[in-house]
């Protein structure tokens, strides 16, 4: 196993290969190793753990001329590095290659096994004494972990838990996530997730993802070389405008990027070391975060138009330079104002996608095509409204009416006029177009303007109300016995997230419509018991085609994403719906089969992919399910050598 040690942030410690004051035995030192020490005087400083350090540092003979050293910094017994002394402004580098052995080994959350170690490799890789004597199997470590976990009542507890585990032990936390992740999905994802964004300064104890800020400018390569892998395949990026429906948590909002990558690897089976967790930090119009002594990020007003285009630039310039053509890019929870611009602008240069306009729309595309087993008609016989004509809702709104289009040959202008949009000031009509942003102008329809939702419902008739305003308890009494009134079966789905931000609660929407509605939130609710029954709630989140997606992308190596990859997997998840689902009125499968979901997904988007001629990796796999299954990481543990 030989392999770079790839944590080379220990303080002022400098852990010379074996002269690391932790890890490693004579035996070693004299067998494999020479022994090295730092001269105090050093001011050479080294990037990326490749050292280069010949003024740095000073083989040495035997031991005493290691202590004859250390009496140079005057430092303590056997403070070889001068670390009992040290004060701030004495330099030191940190610097540390080796192959990951000893303390190093069980440090490096790629490697480390914990109490899995076996004997053999306790006695190959210096680990004796380093551990206590026990050695346990893996599900018992996911045993004892899931129960630790339980034994937390605060959600965010659960969280600092799993993030701990994530920098600590990465395969522990993969199999922890993947063998529970019903349970644990609301932990690393929404909700969960937005509390620790909104209190992410306090609870920060070590960086996940890569920061990039405006102080990077003009040296963001030089910032994504410092990343220790290589390899990347994707990266989910957020500039922290508009998370969840939280709103502006700057720099915060790396919880996202983190999360959402954490399922690219649980539920798409994407290798973590191919994922990139990255927040541009432009500043944050958060008064109170500014004004935080805990805040991560720069403390400053956000950049805009040219200063921020400018960086945006720089940052896809960087990646299709440091890891190719083929690198997937997903923004994540940008602010509208920016997130439909970046979409269009390196949609033609680059492979990206925007999850939250085109994720979304997958997903809720699949889970109406679903729901017509239910209440019956097909997607054009249909009337939908929603609430909230941002990025979600446009973004929906979009996929349906192409879907529409391409099923019944009739233009999208006028699949258009089925579908209905609330904002902020009232029903879309085009007596508002000229003061409308872009992406709302294509649904202004005729009609007299409605100010209040529940006249809009009254007005429209939808038989589906779909909530993306990110505006909590939206979804009123009235508005949802009015589209009780209106369908035997009317279809909601209440879709801001986290719970707090859900338009309507399952029970409420259950209680309001006598048990008859579809309903399907973004965050998830537990069942409820409404007279005697009890009713299952769906989630209705991107997560149950992102991760599926992406893989198709990076296992055809396709270069540009298209509106017929989205429409793909919306079939492809659709098609995943069982009867027994539908039974429990849920138009969404569970996740407890997620991985199977996400293959079938990636095949069917791959081979999209294929016919339309925009993937690179040929020949096509026959089979490309299974070459999907092939493709998805593992996280069980290795055996070392
Ligand atoms: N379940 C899922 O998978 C997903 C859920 N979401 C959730 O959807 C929500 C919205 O996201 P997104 O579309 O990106 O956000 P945007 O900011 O782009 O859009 C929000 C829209 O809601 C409107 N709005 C806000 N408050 C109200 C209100 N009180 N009444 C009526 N309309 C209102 C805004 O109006 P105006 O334009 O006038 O300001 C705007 O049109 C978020 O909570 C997010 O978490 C997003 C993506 C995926
Ligand atoms: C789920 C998601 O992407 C969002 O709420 O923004
Ligand atoms: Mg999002």
């Amino acid at each position: 196993m030989m392999s770079l040690n790839r944590s080379c942030f220990l303080g002022n410690q400098a852990i010379a290969g074996s002269s690391s004051p932790f890890s490693h035995s004579q035996k070693r030192r004299s067998a494999s190793l020479k022994v090295v020490a730092l001269v105090p005087k050093v001011r050479t400083s080294d990037r990326n753990g490749s050292v280069v350090m010949e003024s740095t540092l000073q083989e040495v003979k035997d031991e005493s001329s290691v202590v004859e050293l250390k009496s140079t910094v005057h430092g303590g017994v056997q403070d070889v590095y001068g670390e009992d002394t040290a004060t701030e402004d004495q330099l030191v580098t940190p610097w540390s290659v080796s192959v990951a052995s000893g303390y190093t080994l069980i440090r490096d959350p790629h490697h480390n096994k914990g109490l899995a170690f076996t004997e053999k490799e306790r006695d190959a890789h210096y680990l004796r004494g380093l551990l206590p004597p026990v050695v346990i199997s893996q599900e018992l470590q996911v045993k004892k972990m899931i129960n630790c976990i339980r034994q937390y009542l605060v959600p965010l507890q659960k969280y600092i838990a799993m993030m701990d585990l994530q920098g600590r032990n990465e395969k522990l936390f993969y199999k922890l996530l993947i063998d529970h992740v019903e349970e644990l999905l609301p932990v690393v994802y929404t909700p969960t997730v937005g509390e620790a964004c909104q209190k992410y300064g306090s609870i920060f104890t070590h960086p996940h993802g890569l920061f990039i800020s405006l102080k990077d400018k003009g040296k963001i390569l030089e910032v994504l070389r410092n990343w220790p892998e290589k390899n990347i395949q994707v990266i989910v990026v957020t500039d922290g405008e508009r998370i969840l429906g939280l709103g502006d948590l700057g720099c915060h909002g790396m919880g996202i990027p983190v999360g959402k990558l954490a399922l690219y690897t649980a539920l798409g089976g994407v290798r973590p070391s191919a994922c990139l967790p990255v927040t541009i930090d432009v500043g944050t119009n958060n008064q109170k975060l500014l004004d935080d002594e805990f805040y991560i990020g720069l403390r400053q007003k956000r950049a805009t138009g040219q200063e921020y285009a400018e960086l945006l630039q720089e940052f896809m310039t960087a990646v299709k330079q440091n890891y190719g053509e083929k690198i997937l890019v997903q923004f994540e929870d940008f602010a509208n104002h920016n997130a439909f611009d970046l979409l269009s602008k390196y949609g033609t240069t680059h492979l990206v996608f925007n999850d939250d306009i085109q994720g979304t729309a997958s997903v809720v595309l699949a889970g109406l095509v679903a729901a017509l087993k239910l209440v019956g008609g097909s997607l054009a016989d249909h009337r939908f409204l929603f609430l909230g004509a941002g990025e979600a809702g446009t973004g929906i709104a979009e996929l349906i009416a192409l879907e529409v289009s391409k099923q019944t040959n009739i233009p999208v202008e006028e699949t258009r006029k089925n579908i209905w949009l609330v904002d902020s000031k009232g029903l879309i009509v085009s007596s508002r177009k000229e003061s409308l942003q872009h992406f709302k102008k294509p649904w202004a329809h005729e009609h007299e303007p409605v100010k209040e939702l529940v006249d809009a419902v009254n007005a429209i008739k939808p038989t589906v109300l779909i909530g993306t305003s990110g505006a909590g308890r939206t979804f009123t009494k009235d508005v949802v016995e009015s589209m009780a009134s209106l369908n035997e079966r009317p279809i909601i789905l209440a879709l801001s997230n986290p719970t707090s931000q859900s338009e309507c609660t399952a029970e409420e929407a259950y209680t309001w419509t006598q048990g008859r509605a579809i309903y399907c939130s973004g965050s998830p609710f537990p069942p409820v018991e409404y007279e005697g029954k009890v009713y299952t709630p769906g989630q209705a989140n991107n997560a149950y085609i992102f991760p599926g997606f992406g893989l198709g992308l990076i296992m055809s190596g396709t270069i540009r994403v298209h509106d017929d990859m989205l429409l793909a997997a919306s079939e492809a998840l659709a098609s995943q719906v069982s009867q027994e689902d539908y039974d429990k009125g849920l138009i969404y499968p569970p996740f407890t089969n997620i991985r199977k979901i996400s293959a079938h997904i990636a095949a069917k988007v791959a081979a999209k992919s294929y016919e339309l001629g925009l993937a690179t990796r040929l020949p096509e796999p026959k089979d490309l399910e299974k070459y999907a299954e092939s493709c998805m990481y593992s996280p069980s543990y290795r055996s070392f050598r």
